[in-house]
């Protein structure tokens, strides 16, 4: 339980440990009262002893009240530090693992800060904290008589050992059990990702059996685990009685001996009963327990780090240089950009072509910064993409993806970046993306909802609020994947006057097309083919390159007809 002591959490832990000694130091007081109350108060028939240790008992329980809360608060904090200081880092861990395409059980981590929390809110983790002070009760015991010390022993050893083989036993099946349960969440996602293809191609059916093959599974180790989890605690329980009958039969037979009074049996009972009972909450927890150490160790392994500080540099001018940048995806030893330079002077405007699969929508998430280079670097204005910040590229980048996603909320808060909505720029972009009128003919204009994905919406009325999001702000770079695959004539028309509008504003683009039309309003052109540069250089001068005899490229031979 390692992460009990992370930096953000130790302040909080060790208070909660500091109570917990208190805590556990004063429970002695109710038995140390019994035995008083048989050997000295029943011997001298003393009212006003009776009185003070009376007194004493109830401070004792007061401050036992105290600790207990404080304790409770304690562990509440912990658990609320752990949710805002981790639950945002893992956030922002997944939205780029995502945006590597290495989502996988990424996805999960915000669900292992809830499960985290959970735990530091429920009753196993207080088990974890009283039992580290058995041994006290033991030697508390012991001091009585080493026969009760040592049958208490021997007992506590028991049932400890019993938990640790269940422990052992299960582990690997409680982790499994997880992984089954992400596998089905995972099916159950791509399902409803891909709703409309199911219900398209009746692959309903198909669907609920893949995933009911997972779940079933999941339940058959589950009940597995609850009836492994019923068994020890029902023999937790049996033992524990047991060992209060032993104790018991001992202490009888130290009285009838003679050597121990009944005060000593007594407080021994009730002594060995408040030592077990966190052992006994163990066997009940000892599940979360075991889930709670795999989900720490789980975010451990995202490698969350703390953003390196993003330079606060002046409003960029849009100058671009590629230098020698090769990228490989993770896990592969073939590179997909394999070494590509190219510079763009500010105002430029660079359209990419080349053939399915040559790396053009990779090169630019590397240009945009989402991916980071294994060698060579993205520099905007000589700083590397990589370091600029989130807020930087928020003010001074736009991006229209290949396919294009709408959040959530009104068209306005989509063209805002779902950030404050400022409506002077929101219809300037709006505007400058030719797509003003489109909006006011939707039924509430810029304030129409647009459901999960922009549901509401056509593809290319899509496409063109995301122009014009990619246009909101102060953009010194717009970077365009495909931006007319979904545009009719009209949409064309506008995103030529927007590339135009965007030219005389001084931004660079690059832009990457298949449909010669948009390369019309480019004044660099980079060919691209199996992730190197083909050709660089003025466009008509690439142009008159491929058209060449010796230089004809099939697969961009559509360019042609740019001309
Ligand atoms: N997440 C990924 N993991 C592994 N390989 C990938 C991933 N995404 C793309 N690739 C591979 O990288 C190569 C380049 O893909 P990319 O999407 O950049 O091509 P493209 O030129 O934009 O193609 P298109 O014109 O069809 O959009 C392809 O071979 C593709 O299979």
């Amino acid at each position: 339980m390692t992460w009990l002591f992370a930096p953000a959490l130790r302040r909080f832990i060790v208070l909660a440990a500091a109570a917990s000694l208190l805590l556990n130091v004063l429970a002695l007081a109710p038995s140390l009262f019994m035995l008083q109350v048989f050997d000295r108060v029943f011997a001298s028939g003393s009212v006003e002893t009776l009185t003070m240790l009376t007194l004493l008992v109830v401070t004792c329980l007061i401050a036992m009240g105290a600790m207990d809360l404080l304790r409770a608060r304690a562990l509440g904090w912990a658990a609320s530090v752990l949710d805002t200081r981790l639950g945002p880092s893992v956030l922002d861990h997944l939205l780029q693992a995502s945006a590597r395409g290495q989502g996988g059980d990424a996805v999960h981590g915000l669900r292992d800060v809830a499960l985290l929390r959970g735990f530091l809110g429920g009753g196993g983790v207080l088990a974890l904290f009283d039992a580290p002070w058995l041994p006290l009760y033991l030697l508390v015991i012991t001091a009585f008589d080493p026969w009760l010390g040592l049958t208490a022993g021997l007992g506590a050893l028991t049932l400890f050992g019993l938990i640790w083989l269940t422990e052992r036993a299960t582990r690997s099946g409680i982790e499994a059990s997880t992984r089954q349960a992400r596998q089905a969440s995972r099916v159950i996602d791509s399902a409803l990702r891909n709703a409309e293809v199911i219900l398209g191609m009746g692959m309903g059916r198909a669907t609920v059996a893949r995933w009911s093959a997972v779940n079933d599974e999941v339940l058959e180790r589950q009940m597995a685990l609850t009836r492994v989890q019923s068994l020890l605690q029902a023999c937790v329980r049996a033992l524990r009685q047991g060992l209060q009958v032993a104790m018991l039969v001992v202490g009888a037979w130290l009285v009838v001996r003679q050597h121990a009074s009944p005060g000593i049996m007594v407080a021994a009972s009730i002594l060995l009963g408040k030592a077990l009972s966190p052992i006994e909450q163990l066997s009940g927890s000892w599940r979360s327990l075991i889930e709670a150490r795999a989900a720490w160790q789980r975010l451990q392994g995202l490698d969350i780090t703390e953003r390196e500080t993003a330079l606060e540099l002046p409003a960029p001018r849009g100058q671009i240089d590629l230098e020698r940048v090769v990228y490989a995806f993770p896990g592969q030893r073939q590179a997909v950009i394999k070494g590509v330079s190219l510079s763009l002077a500010p105002g430029q405007c660079l359209g990419i072509i080349g053939p399915s699969g040559s790396g053009k929508t990779t090169l630019l998430r590397l240009l945009l910064g989402i991916w980071q280079p294994q060698s060579g670097t993205v520099r905007l204005d000589g700083a590397d993409i990589g370091r600029i910040g989130a807020a930087a590229q928020a003010r001074h980048i736009g991006y229209l993806p290949q396919d294009v996603e709408l959040f959530a909320g009104s068209v306005a808060d989509n063209i805002a970046r779902m950030g404050p909505v400022d409506a002077a720029a929101v219809v300037a972009a709006a505007q400058a993306a030719g797509v003003h009128e489109l909006i006011l003919r939707l039924p509430q204009g810029y304030e129409t909802p647009i459901g999960e994905a922009g549901a509401a919406l056509s593809g290319g009325q899509r496409q063109r609020i995301a122009l014009a999001r990619a246009l909101h702000g102060q953009p010194c770079l717009l970077v365009l994947d495909e931006p007319n695959s979904n545009l009719d004539a009209e949409g064309e028309s506008a995103l030529q006057q927007a590339l135009a509008q965007a030219k005389a504003r001084g931004i660079t683009v690059v832009l990457v097309g298949h449909r010669p039309s948009m390369m019309r309003s480019v004044d660099q052109l980079a060919v691209l083919r199996d992730g190197t540069l083909d050709a660089f250089g003025p466009r008509d001068a690439v142009l008159a390159r491929l058209q060449a005899p010796q230089g004809a490229v099939p697969a961009v031979s559509a360019v042609s007809a740019v001309r």
